[in-house]
């Protein structure tokens, strides 16, 4: 049952008239995973994740979700709940219609007040829309991905604009749903985000792949970094660096432990001590910034 990926893409392409939008791209999602898709401004993961969920329609390639063809929306949508970046409720509704309108809308069943007590808006719940802040509307937002715990989850940019316990709690419900079983697909730009939270990550660059794979793999392939401040006076460095533009000094190193017990051995033994010392492994942040460089 499991051995089904929950999507599968393969060689999707999308164009708007001559342009070029998304190229041969394919890759699965399997069962019970979070799946990442990040990538530059313009790569296609809007275009990508719309054809999945079957509001597009590809140009080429297949697009399966639970083994079926997407635009088949009744088979399914009601196994998928869809967290957009503006979900478009009435600002005349008020927060408990608009949550009973999710049901309605999508053929799951849930308890209303089960809902709002997730996304913590059960105070708010006799308030208009209209008259919902920015983070409290977000939270409603993501009501649409938690009504009815569906099996497949999409989370569009979720945590833009939430306050840090709004983020925190989110992340918990989705927790909550990975126990109970629930496949996510997640798009952000907080990238600390996807680094913590993602089993795989997909990073896309003008309608393809620059990368897939785990955190790990991702990262592994570039060098960990040593940043720090030494006075002018200090002798030769014993690693070859390079200064950067906030004016601390950078080492590469494919070998942290190493390079930064050299490193230290020779600040103790020549008396200077390195000011505001980072020694860290490669961030999602620097995998992203190589876009372009290689
Ligand atoms: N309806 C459209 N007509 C023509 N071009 C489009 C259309 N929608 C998207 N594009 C173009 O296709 C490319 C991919 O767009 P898409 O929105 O999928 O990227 P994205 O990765 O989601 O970007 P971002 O991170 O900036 O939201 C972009 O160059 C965009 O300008």
């Amino acid at each position: 049952m499991t051995s089904t990926p929950v999507i599968d893409v393969e060689r999707l392409n999308l164009k708007y008239g001559d342009f070029h939008a998304v190229k041969d791209l394919s890759f699965q999602v399997r069962h019970g995973e979070l799946y990442a898709l990040l990538g530059t401004n313009g790569a296609g993961k809007t275009s990508t994740l719309e054809t999945i969920e079957g509001h597009r329609a590809a140009t080429s390639g297949t697009v399966r979700v639970f083994g079926q063809n997407p635009r088949d929306r009744r088979a399914v949508r009601p196994r998928m709940g869809v967290m957009l970046q503006e979900s478009g409720f009435s600002p005349d509704l008020t927060v408990r219609e608009s949550v009973r309108l999710i049901g309605k809308l999508t053929g799951r069943t849930d308890k209303v007040e089960r809902v709002l007590g997730i996304v913590d808006l059960t105070h708010k719940a006799g308030t208009k829309v209209s008259q919902l802040s920015g983070g409290e509307k977000r939270r409603l937002d993501f009501a649409t991905a938690v009504y009815g715990t569906p099996e497949l989850i999409f989370l569009d940019e979720p945590t833009t604009g939430l306050d840090i316990q709004s983020r925190d709690d989110l992340w918990n419900a989705v927790d909550k749903m990975r126990e109970d079983g629930s496949t996510i697909v997640l798009t952000t730009h907080y990238l600390e985000e996807a680094q913590q939270r993602a089993d795989r990550i997909g990073l896309m660059h003008q309608g393809t792949f620059h990368r897939e794979g785990t955190v790990s793999e991702l990262t592994r392939t570039l060098p960990s970094t040593i940043r720090f401040f030494l006075p002018d006076s200090a002798p030769e460095l014993p690693l070859r660096a390079t200064l950067d533009s906030d004016g601390k000094l950078r080492i590469e190193t494919s070998d942290l432990p190493k390079d930064l017990y050299i490193l230290l051995h020779w600040a103790h033994h020549n008396g200077v001590e390195p000011q505001e010392l980072e020694a860290g492994p490669t961030r999602l942040d620097d995998v992203f910034r190589s876009i372009g460089s290689e």
